[in-house]
Formats: structure tokens, sequence, C-alpha cells
């Protein structure tokens, strides 16, 4: 459904992505995460065909997405600040939403739509932020694009509208899989949905892995600076805060039952760290720094 093979992409001869890599053949929700201006909507637009892979190839569905009219019945790419003309209400919207996508799904949008409770007369111009969320996720879920890409999908959005959208999107693909891509700064936001993660870092897709197994890793220890400094020795640290003789790091290491049983051992506090908080760690330039093992 998707291959994506040593992907390289440049702007004004600044290398963005370089290497990337990733196969999926079945259908997945993937969360995509990244620092500011890693990359990531540089990979949205190249997979969506905005933009030319500089090097390397991208299929999706079958079809190559740049420069490829038929790319739009393959990939749909909601876009955070959709393009939504200024004079457009809902059911225009939705009109656009039809003609542009093959499998488009009209009694979907407009259950979507009422669940969302918009208006369906109003300007979107003068929706709020999280209406406008909406409007983006109600035609993206509709659209039911073979591959399906929301940019930042939470934008906005109160806890229970959250919640109405983590719903629709599950109960969408339950009933009809596909490939969705959600690219979000706040990893735990978009991370309940996600059965994969992907992190772009260093120009190139550093981690692809099972949600589960990424999510289990990064535990904070604190202790005695003789305790935790023996104890994290052999782990890469990812942050270290000393205060007097107490030392609290993070290391780059799965939460196991082993690890807590030695670090009881050790008198050593053990505590998983916040799965955003890791990737923050995993991803700024110090922390290569640092590494000991
Ligand atoms: N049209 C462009 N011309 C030149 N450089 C660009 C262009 N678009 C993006 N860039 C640069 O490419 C890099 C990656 O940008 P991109 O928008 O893909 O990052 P991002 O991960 O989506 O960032 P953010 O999280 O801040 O939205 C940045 O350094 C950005 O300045």
């Amino acid at each position: 459904m998707i291959k994506v093979n040593n992907l390289s992409f440049a702007y004004d001869g600044t290398n963005i992505l370089k290497d990337v890599n990733f196969n999926e053949s079945e259908p997945v929700i993937i969360g995509l995460w990244g620092r500011n201006g890693s990359g990531k909507t540089t990979l949205m637009k190249i997979l969506s065909g905005l933009e030319k892979p500089g090097h390397g190839t991208v299929e999706v569905d079958g079809v190559t997405p740049y420069n490829n009219s038929d790319a739009m019945n393959h990939v749909a790419f909601m876009q955070e600040d959709h393009p939504y003309s200024d004079i457009w209400n809902v059911n225009d919207a939705l009109k656009f939403g039809k003609e542009f996508n093959a499998n488009w799904d009209q009694q979907l949008a407009d259950d979507l739509i009422d669940i969302f409770q918009l208006p369906r007369k109003k300007k979107i111009r003068n929706f709020s932020t999280g209406m406008k969320t909406m409007i983006t996720i109600a035609i993206g879920l509709a659209s039911k694009a073979p591959l399906t890409i929301f940019d930042e999908p939470s934008n906005g959005l109160d806890a229970h509208m959250r919640k109405q959208f983590y719903e629709a999107l599950l109960d969408s693909y339950d009933e009809h899989p596909r490939t969705i891509l959600l690219s979000s700064h706040h990893i735990e936001e978009v991370e309940p949905l996600c059965e994969k993660i992907a992190i772009i870092d260093n120009n190139t897709l550093m981690h692809y892995e099972e949600t589960e197994e990424l999510k289990n890793s990064g535990v904070h220890l604190s202790g005695s600076v003789d305790a935790v400094t023996a104890f994290a020795g052999s782990y890469r640290i990812l942050e270290s805060r000393k205060l007097g003789k107490q030392l609290n790091v993070m290391i780059d290491a799965p939460m196991t039952d082993d690890l807590k049983t030695r670090a009881d051992q050790a008198g050593v506090m053990i505590e998983k760290a916040p799965f955003q908080d890791y990737l923050v760690n995993l991803t700024k330039k110090e922390a290569k720094q640092n590494e000991h093992a």
C-alpha cells in the first residue's frame, strides 16, 4: 500500500529528508512525530504528490503520486490549514470532497457533520479552530482514500470532541480498513489511535515501530547520585538533573519487570517517563553526546 525506498529530498540544496525507507502492505494507522522543521510536512507532501522525490521512489496504492492526476483517487492529504474558499460553507466543502474523491462516502460525511454538530450554512472562515479541524476530519474520513493523511488532526479539539474524533476514526477504519497517517506535535493526542509510530529525526525516519514497544521506553531513575550513576551507567542517558545529593536521569530503556526489580535492589526509584518527554529527549541533539552504552 505504501512503498518508500531510499527517499531523499532537498530544498535549495539543503537536505530535508535522506534515505527514508518504509513499506506497508496492509492497512495501518500510523502516528508521525518529529520536532519543528524535521520534515513531516515535506514527507506528507511527497506521499500526496505535491512534491517530487529528489532521489528514491514512492508508491502509494500502486501509483507514483507526483505529477499524477490519478493520485487524488489514492491519497487524501488533509492539511492543517486547509485552503477552503472564504465563501464556502459546510455543504460547499462536502461538494468539493465528493468531486475530488473517488471513494467518497456521502452518508459518512453527513453523519460526521451531525456528530460534530457543525452548522451547515455558516461560512467556514468564521469557524473556530476546532470546528475547522472537524470539517477537515469529516472530509478526510469520508474520502475513504487508500492513504488518508491528517496534519494535526486534534488541533483545537476539546476533550469531548477529541473523543468523538477517536470514535469516528476507529469506526470508519473498522468498517473500511485503509492506511491513515496522523501527524502531530502532541504524540499523546494521536498515539491511542496508532498501531505504529514513525519518528523523523536527523533528516530521516529514525524510528518506525509498533506503538506499544516505543511507548514502553523511557524510564526515570532517581535517588542518590552514587546509586543512580552506578545503575544508569550502562544505559544511554537522555536527560540528567542533579539536585544536591539527588540525581534524576531518564534512560533510553524499556520499562520491564526485570529493570524494576534491579532498580529496587539498587535503591533507585524508577518510574515510566511520559511518552512525549521521552520522544523530545530522544530527538534532542545533546542526547547523542551523552551516550554511555
Ligand atoms: N518551500 C520551502 N522552501 C524551502 N525550504 C522549505 C520549504 N518548505 C519547508 N522548508 C524547510 O524544510 C524543513 C522541513 O520543513 P517541514 O515543513 O517539512 O517540517 P515539519 O516537520 O512539518 O515542521 P513543523 O513541525 O514545524 O510543521 C524546514 O527547515 C523548512 O524550513
